[in-house]
């Protein structure tokens, strides 16, 4: 592997939402880049807007454009920004990656297209054309859920080798192909856990960061949870702060994601609008079941007896 890292991309990258007005029809710029001060506050480690979190799908060309364009400016050097890149064609995705470099993203997230399954040789030259056309790394988006590529270790450490392909973003909830690559392809690709309940397991084994929804909702806690197993090796307290992250998380990948962090962020003061249609709000008994996890972990104050 070949790196083209210029900023360290290392710890809590949080995948961020996208801010939308009340109705839906807008990006809400000024609470984007409240998000943006919130989180750069907390100490997170990097920002990765127009992910799955970000609802790229629903963003007409010029909002994916400017929400990109919104978060680098907002983050202004202080943290590394990933673009999340997803197109249905190759050059839809250089379109969208050579604006990301022009804009002054650190790197960009590439999702394969994603309407028909790609095979192999077919992924390995989208990837080489969207790698030839930029000079700034890309972390492989592995989210088989979504794309119907389903990858094992080696094949994930050969897309290391094409030049530019420096990372690999996990969220196949696999953990053994994690595990594998970890523990023994890490000289081909560095591995990013984002499977969100996979995140102690993800850097314990020794992930570099973790690209992580949950973290927007909660980024003091998370950044508190990397530097005690990631930093300080401290066990006991990592294990203490992750029976919270775990349940949070574990309730966001039971419900509909983006319209779990959309509503974590209301209830805890923060609000960033409603999910864009298809997307429905969270149903008010999930919503109260979530204000009542946040109580439990000391996020929202507990209510008066
Ligand atoms: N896969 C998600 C992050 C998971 O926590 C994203 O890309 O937004």
């Amino acid at each position: 592997m070949s790196s083209r890292t210029k900023k360290d991309l290392r710890g809590i990258l949080v995948a961020v939402t996208t801010p939308f007005t009340e109705d839906g029809s807008a990006v809400d710029e000024a609470a984007l880049q409240r998000q943006v001060e919130r989180l750069v506050s907390a100490g997170v480690h990097g920002l990765v807007p127009t992910g799955t979190t970000g609802e790229f799908t629903t963003l007409s060309a010029a909002e994916y454009r400017r929400v990109i364009e919104l978060y680098v400016k907002g983050a202004d050097g202080r943290i590394p920004v990933v673009a999340g890149i997803g197109a249905l064609s190759t050059q839809g995705a250089i379109e969208l990656s050579q604006h990301a470099e022009t804009v002054g993203a650190d790197a960009v997230m590439l999702v394969p297209p994603f309407y028909d399954p790609l095979d192999f040789t077919t992924l390995k030259s989208f990837l080489s054309a969207v790698a030839g056309s930029i000079s700034i790394p890309i972390v492989y988006y592995n989210v088989p859920g979504a794309t119907g590529v389903k990858l094992g270790a080696e094949e994930i450490a050969e897309l290391g080798d094409i030049d530019g392909i420096d990372y690999l973003k996990d969220t196949s909830g696999d953990a053994v192909t994690l595990a594998d690559l970890l523990a023994s392809r890490t000289d081909r690709i560095k591995a990013f856990n984002g499977w969100d309940t996979l995140t102690f397991f993800g850097i314990a084994s020794g992930a570099e960061a973790s690209v992580w929804g949950t973290a927007g909702v909660v980024p003091e806690l998370a950044v508190e949870f990397w530097e005690a197993l990631a930093e300080k090796k401290d066990l006991d307290r990592a294990r203490e702060l992750w029976k919270h992250l775990w349940t949070i998380s574990d309730f966001l990948e039971s419900v509909n994601y983006v319209a779990g962090i959309k509503a974590g962020l209301e209830l805890i003061g923060e609000p960033v609008g409603p999910a864009r249609l298809p997307i429905l709000p969270l149903p008010a008994e999930d919503r109260e079941r979530f204000a009542g996890i946040l109580r439990n972990a000391g996020v929202l104050p507990a209510v008066a007896a």
